[in-house]
């Protein structure tokens, strides 16, 4: 009863937060809104909570979620508001990684040495190293996939498939070998998905997160980095290593004697493992969800095969990123895609820095989380009419009313942490979601569970996207 009371008190009467609005048991405690994130429900909830209570929201004794695009902006501009603790649960393999460093003063330093490594083979201009990877590896297996099932009349189920043709591009990429998934079985994405729980779980409950109470994301967790270890190592093996990130990190783990190497060989594990993870389950699941949102809307999947059918010649047509990336219905599909299901928004956990934080009529004093999120940014009713409606005709308009909306729009995060990925997501985006829609005409099975659940991303919790296909004549 003591505790009770001290922690009431302390949370609700005292607390600098108290005057913050948002429903009276998560001023108290963090209980109620850690077990809807252990669920991965928490998206939906704390939108909710905007509605209700306005654009700053308590919604754990600490941490305030803010809806307000102008403090997003300041708040992911610079470096002043650290990562939050959750980003811990993500040092994938033991010590922070690129993702994951919270990056606190002297962080930095180690921060930019790591980005400096990785960010040259993500930008535009490595665009076309990287199309042939994503090609060999990803559309082509795909696209003989879907030609088995469209032939057989098989159900394919879309979300497995993407996740297998990403997995296998981040291969290519990240290790300069495709695993080919979509011809080959390999555990390797269960154990990602188990490695995923488990980095969300060590923040919803602690020290309780231990090896005896989740013995199968544990084991989970240890595959993945025996198989990422393996995979570094047969590289370092191959004699035909190309110049890419991984070879930069490579190099930094190799210095002449009495030197200290940047980089260790965990390090190298954490920074690869992370790009699988940041560049596999988001592509997929955004793939997964425009897939989904055009089946269950016919206008938008005809009106975007009409464009494709306008510029590609016939649906054998080899589509290259130059034939599509400019494309505006299809463009208006993929963002209208990421704005309903902004994929990567599940938690952006900011810190207040030293001095404090005004937001709304509140001081929040340093240390509170912050949170900036996608989500609720993505639903305003004023700047998104009918939010939770996909309607890609949204993004065809003047330039006036699309600065707005793009000011209220970032799937890929933005400023000094935005995604290092997010070219080379567009670029695996477009042409996937146009190879696909200009070859086959599709229809839904129905009976997926497609409710929303985050695991680090946002997936249809039923992980299926199933449908059947037919090849087009013409
Ligand atoms: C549709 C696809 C993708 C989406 C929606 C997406 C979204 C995001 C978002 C929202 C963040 C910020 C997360 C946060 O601050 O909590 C992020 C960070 C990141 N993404 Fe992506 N991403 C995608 C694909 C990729 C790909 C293909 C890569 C491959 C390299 C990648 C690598 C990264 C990395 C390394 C970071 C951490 C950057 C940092 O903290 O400085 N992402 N991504």
């Amino acid at each position: 009863a003591s505790y009770c009371a001290y922690t009431y008190i302390s949370n609700k009467v005292v607390s600098p937060l108290r005057k913050v609005p948002g429903r009276w048991y998560n001023a108290v405690s963090s209980i109620p809104y850690n077990i809807l994130l252990m669920r991965g429900e928490q998206l939906e909830y704390v939108d909710q909570l905007h509605r209700e209570y306005g654009p700053v929201v308590r919604v754990t004794p600490d941490i305030i979620s803010v809806a307000d695009a102008d403090v997003a902006h300041e708040v992911y501009r610079t470096h002043k508001f650290a990562k939050g603790p959750i980003y811990d649960g993500f040092d994938l393999a033991g010590g922070p990684n690129l993702f994951s460093m919270r990056n606190l003063g002297d962080g930095l330093s180690e921060f930019k040495l790591r980005k400096r490594l990785m960010a040259p083979a993500f930008t535009l201009s490595a665009l076309p190293n990287l199309e042939p990877m994503v090609e060999r590896a990803g559309t082509l297996p795909l696209l003989r996939a879907l030609d088995k099932y469209a032939e057989s009349g098989e159900t394919a189920n879309m979300m497995n498939l993407f996740m297998r043709a990403t997995f296998s591009v981040m291969g290519e990429v990240s290790f300069g070998k495709s695993f080919n998934l979509i011809e080959q079985d390999h555990p390797i994405l269960e154990w990602m998905a188990g490695m995923l729980e488990l980095s969300v779980l060590k923040f919803a409950v602690g020290p309780l997160a231990i090896e005896k109470l989740f013995p199968h994301l544990f084991q989970c967790h240890k595959n993945t980095i025996e198989f990422a270890l393996k995979a570094i190592k047969e590289r370092r093996e191959r004699k035909d290593a190309r110049p890419d990130a991984l070879q930069r990190y490579l190099d930094a783990t190799d210095v002449g004697p009495g030197e200290v190497a940047p980089l260790s060989e965990l390090d190298v594990v954490g920074e690869v493992l992370v790009q699988m993870v940041a560049g596999t389950d988001t592509a997929a699941s955004t793939l997964s969800w425009a897939v989904h949102r055009l089946l269950a809307k016919p206008e938008t999947l005809e009106r975007l095969q009409a464009e494709l059918d306008e510029v590609i010649p016939s649906p054998d047509t080899h589509i290259t990123h130059d034939m599509v990336a400019n494309l505006p219905y299809l463009n208006a599909v993929l963002s209208e895609t990421l704005r309903v299901h902004p994929v990567g928004a599940g938690e952006p956990q900011r810190c207040v820095p030293e001095g404090g934080f005004t937001v709304g009529g509140y001081f929040l004093p340093a240390g509170t989380i912050l949170m900036p999120g996608q989500y609720p940014l993505h639903h305003l009713d004023k700047v998104w009419p009918e939010p939770f409606e996909f309607k890609p005709e949204r993004w065809l308009v003047g330039s006036e009313e699309l600065h707005e909306m793009k000011r209220h729009f970032f799937p890929f995060s933005m400023g000094v942490r935005a995604c290092v990925g997010r070219h080379l997501a567009w670029m695996e985006l477009r042409v996937m979601l146009a190879s696909i829609v200009r070859r086959y005409d599709m229809a839904r099975v129905p009976g997926d569970d497609m409710t929303p659940k985050y695991q680090l991303v946002v997936r249809p919790r039923g992980e299926q996207v199933s449908i059947t296909l037919q090849r087009r004549t013409c």
